[in-house]
This record gives C-alpha cells, structure tokens and sequence, in this order.
C-alpha cells in the first residue's frame, strides 16, 4: 500500500512543526479563523512558513474568507497553498485559484452519502479535497472538532480524486482508518494535541508510529 500524504493541521509554534516534519509530514497548516484556539495572525504565519523553509507544504486554512484577507494571507504569510474550509462555491474557487494563482483544497462537511454527491462539482476545480466531519449542531467550528464519520462512505473513492480524509483521527483509530479507506492522503488536528489548540509531542509521536505499524502491517 502506498504511503498517504500527512497534513498536521492547526500549527502554531516553530517546536511543533520541526517535530512532524521529522516525523514525515507532507503538509503543515495554519488557521485563519479568529473563533479558532489554532488560529494564527497573519505575521506570526509569515514567521512560521518561513521557518518551514520548504520543508513540507505550507497551507493557509481559510473560512469563507474574502478577497481582501486572501490576499493579506497569500501577499503576507507566503503560504504554498490555500484550504478553503467554508461553504465556498465551485465559482468561488475558480476566482480564488484565478485572483491568487494557488493550489486549492476544497474541505467538505460530510455526514451522509448525499454529502459526497455536492462534492462531484468541485473535480477537475479544486486540486485536492478534504473530506471533514459535519460539525454538531451549534459548533463554533467548522473543523478542528475531533470527531468522525462513516468511513465507509468513501469506499469506491480511491482512485476517482486526491483526497484528504480528515475529523477525528488519532493514534488508535488512524490504523483502522488507512485499512478501511486506503486514503491517498491523512489529515489530523485535535487528535495530536492535549488541549485545544495545544500540539503535544507524546501524541505526534504516537500518531505517526501507528500510522508507520499500519503500513508495515499491510505490507507483512
Ligand atoms: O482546526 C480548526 O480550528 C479549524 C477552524 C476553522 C476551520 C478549519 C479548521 N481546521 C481544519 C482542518 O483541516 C482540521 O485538521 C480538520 O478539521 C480535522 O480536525 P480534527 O478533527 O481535529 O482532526
């Protein structure tokens, strides 16, 4: 089985982001959505992209963000690609990808099969997608909730469109999550922190192990 990419998303120091680039982290993202505990001033990402200094993919998350704070984020902050994590129609991502000229992944709430269908539209538009938990009712969030969803709605997904798939994954269920769905690409925030907000070594540490036990146990 191949290796899926890995996106840590909701970084916020330079110690954090060393260690899951150590650890093998295709993609490092920062949040722009002021309700957020991850979220990041657009100088303190320009700080910390620069820090990557290429080392993995840099990607701004952004919540139906207008053209003006897209473009304080990409002029400012100088991320590899944007992660529209809104309602933003497929219109609204062709203007995006036209105004700023970067790689888009489209996030999508998904609860039932119906969700996935909306998620047709986007193909061939977005670069890549990222299939997220639908948000409870009432959340402040639209990501970062630690929560999943039926995986077995993306079988027959493998090959059809590069996704992420993302919401609630951690140490002991990212196993199950890779033999059950075989994503081409993991996306993981609150499940390797021990607070809101608050990356923690133990569980990066733990997380990308169980992932590394899951692939060899494939292979064996
Ligand atoms: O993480 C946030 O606080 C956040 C806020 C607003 C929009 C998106 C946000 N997160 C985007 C992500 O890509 C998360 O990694 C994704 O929702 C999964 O989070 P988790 O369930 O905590 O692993």
């Amino acid at each position: 089985m191949k290796r899926p990419e890995i996106k840590i998303c909701g970084l916020k120091n330079e110690a954090a982001i060393d260690q899951v680039i150590a650890r093998g982290a295709d993609y490092v993202g920062f949040i722009f959505f002021g309700k957020s505990p991850r979220h990041v001033e657009t100088d303190e990402a320009a700080r910390l992209i620069e820090h990557v200094g290429g080392r993995a993919k840099t990607v701004a998350v952004t919540v139906n963000a207008d053209n003006d704070y897209l473009e304080e984020i990409v002029f400012g902050a100088k991320p590899d690609m944007l992660q529209l994590h809104g309602k933003e129609s497929v219109e609204r991502v062709l203007t995006v990808k036209a105004l700023f000229a970067k790689p888009v992944i489209k996030s999508f709430s998904i609860r039932t099969a119906e969700d996935l269908v909306v998620t047709e539209a986007y193909e061939g538009v977005a670069d890549r997608v990222l299939f997220d938990a639908k948000p409870p009712e009432g959340a402040v969030l639209p990501g970062g909730n630690g929560i999943t969803f039926d995986w077995r709605l993306l079988a027959g997904m493998r090959d059809s469109i590069p996704y992420f798939l993302s919401g609630g994954l951690n140490a002991e269920n990212v196993g199950e999550a890779i033999v059950k769905t075989g994503a081409p690409g993991l996306d993981i925030s609150s499940g390797v922190e021990i607070a809101p907000g608050v990356k923690d070594p133990g569980r990066i540490d733990a997380f990308f192990d169980a992932v590394a036990h899951a692939l060899e146990s494939q292979t064996a």
